[in-house]
Order: C-alpha cells, then sequence, then structure tokens
C-alpha cells in the first residue's frame, strides 16, 4: 500500500501560513484543534510540538504532516499541521515559533501544570523573544486552565518580562470536548485499509466535537467553528462534572469490577443507572442528559480504555467529583453515589469530611462487590 502523503492525499489539502503553535502534540490536538483549523479554511497553520515521545513526530515526518481522523464513517485528511517539531530536540527553533505566531494552544495533561513543567518553560523562551502580543489557550481538561497557565507563566517569568506579558499576553480559558482515545495499532491497520493509503499518524475520535473559549483575544485568531464567551465558568464546571466526572466514575468503578472499555461498562445496565443517579448528585442545577452521554460512552466504533481514563487521579478527581461532593455535604446531602467512584480509586484526595462516607462505600463495595452494590442503589 502506498503511504498518505501530500502527493498521494485524497482530494486538496490546505497551504496556510504558521500562525499557531501547538504544545503538547497528542491524539487530542490531533482531532479538534488541528481539524477545526484545517475547516475554519482562512489560511492559519500548525507548527505542533512534541513534548515527550517522538513516536508521532516520526510517523507524521514520513508523510509530510498529514495525517487521518476517523469519526465513525467520516474520513478527514488533515493538513493543517504544516510543521512539526520534538521540545527537547529543537527548543531554539520552537522558541523561534513561539516568537512568530499569533496563537499558542496547548495539551499537556492536568499533571503538566506545574510550575518546573517543560511547557511553561518553553512559553517563557518563546515570550522572551517577542515584540508583541499573543493569545495563549490552554485546551486542557482543568478548571480556570487559562488562569492556572497564566499564574505559572507569570510566575516564572523575571521582572520586566513579567509585567510585559501580564499587558500582552492573553491566556484564555477554554473547553473542549471530544473523547479521543490513544491510537492503537488496530486503529491504524483499520484506518489504512479504510483510506487504501498507509497511515501511521491516524487517530480515532468520536464524531462530537466542541469548544468554548473565553473570548479574550490579544490579537487575530482564526474563524474557528466555536463559541466564544466572556462567561467561561459554567461551561468549565458542566464539562468538568458531566463528561468527566462520569468518564472518572465509570472508569474507577468498571476496572475494580474487571472491564476494560467504557463501552462494555456503559452497557451493563447496573452502571447504566449508576450513571443516572450519579449525574444527578455531579450535575446539581446543570441540567445534565444522562443518556446522552451514555450513548457517547458505548460508542462501539471507538475503543477508550478504563485504565486511560484513571490515570493521574490526583488531578483528576478533585474537580470531577470531590468538588461536587463538597457542595451536596454543604447543603446537608450525601454524596452517596460520588462516594461509590471515590471508594473505587486509591488514592488520596478525600477531605476529611467526606472520609466516613467513602469508607462506607468502600466498605460496601468489598463486601458485596461493584455489580451486586450498583444493583442495590
Ligand atoms: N483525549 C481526549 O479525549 C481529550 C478530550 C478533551 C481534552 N483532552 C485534554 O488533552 C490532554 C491530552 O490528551 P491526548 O489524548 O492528546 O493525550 P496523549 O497522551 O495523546 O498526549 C498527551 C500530550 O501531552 C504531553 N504531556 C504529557 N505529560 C506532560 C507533562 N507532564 N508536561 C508537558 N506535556 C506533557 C505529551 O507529550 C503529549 O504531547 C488531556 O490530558 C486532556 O487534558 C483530551
Ligand atoms: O483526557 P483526560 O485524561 O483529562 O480525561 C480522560 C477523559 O475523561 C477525557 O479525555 C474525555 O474523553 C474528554 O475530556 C471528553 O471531552
Amino acid at each position: 500500500m502506498r503511504r498518505l502523503d501530500r502527493t498521494t492525499a485524497p482530494g486538496p489539502l490546505p497551504d496556510g501560513d504558521l500562525r499557531i503553535v501547538h504544545l503538547g502534540l497528542g491524539a487530542f490536538h490531533r482531532a479538534h484543534q488541528a481539524v477545526l483549523t484545517q475547516r475554519a479554511g482562512d489560511g492559519w497553520a500548525i507548527c505542533a510540538v512534541a513534548q515527550r515521545s517522538t513516536a508521532v513526530r516520526d510517523a507524521l515526518r514520513g508523510q509530510d504532516n498529514v495525517f487521518t481522523v476517523a469519526e465513525g464513517d467520516r474520513l478527514t485528511v488533515v493538513g493543517s499541521i504544516r510543521e512539526v517539531l520534538h521540545a527537547g530536540e529543537r527548543p531554539e527553533l520552537v522558541t523561534a515559533r513561539l516568537s512568530e505566531v499569533d496563537v499558542v494552544t496547548v495539551t499537556a495533561t492536568e499533571a503538566g501544570y506545574r510550575p518546573d513543567g517543560p511547557v511553561v518553560a518553553q512559553l517563557v523562551r518563546g515570550l522572551r523573544a517577542r515584540d508583541r502580543g499573543l493569545t495563549v489557550i490552554s485546551c486542557d481538561n482543568l478548571p480556570h486552565n487559562g488562569r492556572v497557565l497564566e499564574r505559572l507563566v507569570l510566575d516564572a517569568c523575571e521582572p520586566g518580562l513579567r509585567e510585559w506579558v501580564a499587558e500582552h499576553v492573553a491566556f484564555p480559558s477554554s473547553v473542549v470536548d471530544q473523547i479521543v482515545p490513544a491510537v492503537t495499532e488496530e486503529d491504524l491497520r483499520a484506518v489504512s485499509a479504510r483510506l487504501g493509503l498507509t497511515d501511521r499518524a491516524a487517530v480515532v475520535a468520536e464524531p462530537y466535537r466542541s469548544w468554548v473559549i473565553e473570548d479574550r483575544f490579544a490579537g487575530p485568531r482564526p474563524r474557528w467553528d466555536a463559541v466564544f464567551t466572556d462567561d467561561i465558568g459554567p461551561h468549565q464546571k458542566a464539562k468538568l462534572r458531566l463528561v468527566n466526572g462520569t468518564h472518572s466514575a465509570l472508569a474507577y468503578l468498571g476496572l475494580l469490577a474487571g472491564h476494560e472499555t467504557t463501552a462494555q461498562v456503559a452497557a451493563v445496565p447496573e452502571f447504566a443507572e449508576y450513571v443516572r443517579r450519579l449525574v444527578a448528585e455531579t450535575g446539581r442545577g446543570l441540567d445534565p442528559d444522562a443518556d446522552a452521554l451514555l450513548a457517547r460512552f458505548a460508542n462501539p466504533a471507538i475503543t477508550h480504555r478504563l485504565a486511560q481514563i484513571a490515570m493521574d487521579g490526583d488531578h483528576k478527581l478533585p474537580q470531577r467529583l470531590v468538588a461536587p461532593a463538597m457542595e451536596l455535604l454543604a447543603n446537608d446531602e450525601e454524596p452517596r453515589m460520588i462516594c461509590l467512584a471515590l471508594a473505587a480509586y486509591d488514592g488520596d484526595v478525600v477531605p476529611a469530611e467526606l472520609k466516613p462516607l467513602v469508607a462506607a462505600a468502600a466498605r460496601r463495595l468489598d463486601r458485596d462487590g461493584v455489580t451486586a452494590t450498583l444493583r442495590r442503589l
């Protein structure tokens, strides 16, 4: 089979200017911001910077940075990433690109938002080299992601630069939503077969995609099909608690019950009923639609491993499950469903006030097993 590249790609590909740097070249960026940038069709192209592994960089390099996003029946060949760098190998070029573009997008995972993180250091070096404003958009699943990144960057800047950044650089928060599991060899084989070309950088994603961005830009932006808002808080809360909170609860309870993927657990009636009751707790005041969520999680076309969702729980569970539980507790209500999920997690995120409830839930799970416990909700 021939390889996918700019000459073999079916149909024309965009030919834009490098005006965006993306830090964190994972599966999500390729399925989400890269597709939206291509669809915007207004001449913006991306320089994507791999942070750790060189695998995606190598795969893309072998195919002119062109790759496929498979969403259900739809295959989209994406050409909006025009350059791929590895942060560790070409730090000076990363700085140069950061000094030139109009917008930076970031996916560094929740655990990546730390003062000594590589993304913060790259941003500071890039900002030092700039003489005009910049917009830096966090696309990670954490509350107030723009504010968090802004604080980390400001704290890492030396005096002088810090004041300049505070005045000229905008860090909008953003809420991204699209389920994009880690890519498997089987995904690559299946997409290549459907495309009729070998694609070693393909991504499989659900067809649903959304992006809500705080409307505070320092300069121009692509015509992304996104929602721009002055009030991102409610969007963030709803997304993190309903989509991500439910995901995490299913991940820990599902793993404990011996399941491997979200599609498997979403198909178990006891788990489905649990989700309906869970979102009544996590989604208070947020208009939750449990059946729509379950339909997304049950999508047979994507293999989303519970173990992937379960990673880094200490960074994810405070906003996804602990915060709504504490709100219920403050209202003299018992967050029974949330406590079951927290009891299935082997980490230390539970505040003292919740500990007795979580311990009781853990005893129930130990005694009866997960499925029987859920059957008797
Ligand atoms: N995959 C999804 O369904 C999805 C949906 C919405 C939001 N997101 C956000 O995107 C993030 C990345 O998801 P993905 O699917 O691309 O994952 P991935 O594993 O494919 O890629 C993770 C990326 O983050 C980088 N990274 C990992 N740890 C880092 C650290 N400590 N510091 C800096 N960079 C680090 C990696 O190098 C890689 O580029 C998620 O953590 C989440 O915050 C993902
Ligand atoms: O990507 P993480 O690790 O923050 O969280 C795992 C999943 O909950 C997440 O990727 C969802 O699939 C996604 O946030 C849906 O938009």
